[in-house]
């Protein structure tokens, strides 16, 4: 007889929990729901101890927690489950993974690397007159849902047209320029802001805004700096501070 019998859907099983772990993990390092999963889990622990003790008294009123428990997760994480979910359904989005567009487009690696000259350009000289901008260049997702919150443009990408944006009597200065599938889609987008408590004090909104969106979905950002002139370039919830030109167009094409 063996005494643990290890089938391959159990392996399988560890692998999936442990990379949902991980997934969880990431989303929230660096917020205070991470401190407040660890604070969950201790309960766990402690309230598992008490039943396999058999304290009565103590398992009756940790019962009564844990039976809320799950609606109180809920209400506690709301915006971390809402940002899993959105990340779930941006980075597998299958409607943008087989759109014709990309059939046709034929978007090469060099192709893209074309689209980025005129935007470093417009980041270069927007830092030079230290213009504050906020632009984003999404990837697989095609961000709808942040598009709708600005004006839609659909324009060819130039540096003039990105700079006249974010010039400073422009009426659509404020927020954030999105870049899809080589067009200016939009301007004057509205983005999540990023509660990350390892970024410096001194960062304002438009960095949060930035990193913002790089958590919550897969694109890439660029923040010109209104107060210093620097460039910083944000993917995956990381930011980059302080970016030449020349770093700017590498991070963009390896990205
Ligand atoms: N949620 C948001 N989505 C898009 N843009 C935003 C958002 N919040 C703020 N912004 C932009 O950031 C500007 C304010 O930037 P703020 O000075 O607070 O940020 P900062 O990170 O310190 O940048 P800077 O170094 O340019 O001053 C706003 O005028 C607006 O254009």
């Amino acid at each position: 007889m063996t005494f643990l019998e290890i089938r391959l859907i159990d392996l399988i099983d560890i692998v999936l929990v442990a990379y949902l772990m991980y997934r969880v993990y990431k989303l929230i390092k660096g917020t205070v729901a991470l401190n407040i999963l660890i604070g969950i889990f201790a309960f766990v622990l402690l309230w598992l101890l008490i039943k396999a003790f058999n304290m009565e008294l103590s398992a009756s009123i940790m019962d009564n927690f844990v039976n809320v428990g799950v609606l109180a997760f809920i209400v506690v994480f709301q915006q971390e489950i809402r940002r899993f979910l959105i990340l779930l359904g941006s980075r597998y989005n299958l409607t943008s993974k087989f759109s014709l567009d990309k059939v046709f487009m034929n978007e090469s690696k060099g192709m893209m690397d074309i689209y980025n000259i005129p935007l470093v350009r417009a980041c270069e000289n927007l830092a030079k007159t230290k213009t504050g901008a906020l632009v984003v260049i999404s990837k697989e997702s095609e961000l709808v849902d942040y598009v709708q919150t600005g004006e839609l443009i659909n324009g060819v990408i130039s540096s003039q047209l990105i700079e006249n944006i974010f010039f400073k009597n422009s009426p659509l200065h404020d927020g954030a320029v999105i870049i899809t599938r080589n067009k200016i889609k939009a301007a004057g987008c509205i983005l999540p802001v990023s509660q990350n408590r390892t970024l410096p004090k001194k960062v304002g909104l438009r960095h949060r805004a930035a990193m913002g969106i790089t958590e919550a979905t897969d694109a890439m950002a660029i923040v010109v700096s209104e107060e210093t002139g620097r460039i910083s370039f944000f993917s995956k919830g990381q930011m980059e501070m302080g970016v030449s030109s020349d770093e700017l167009k590498e991070l963009l094409s390896k990205n």
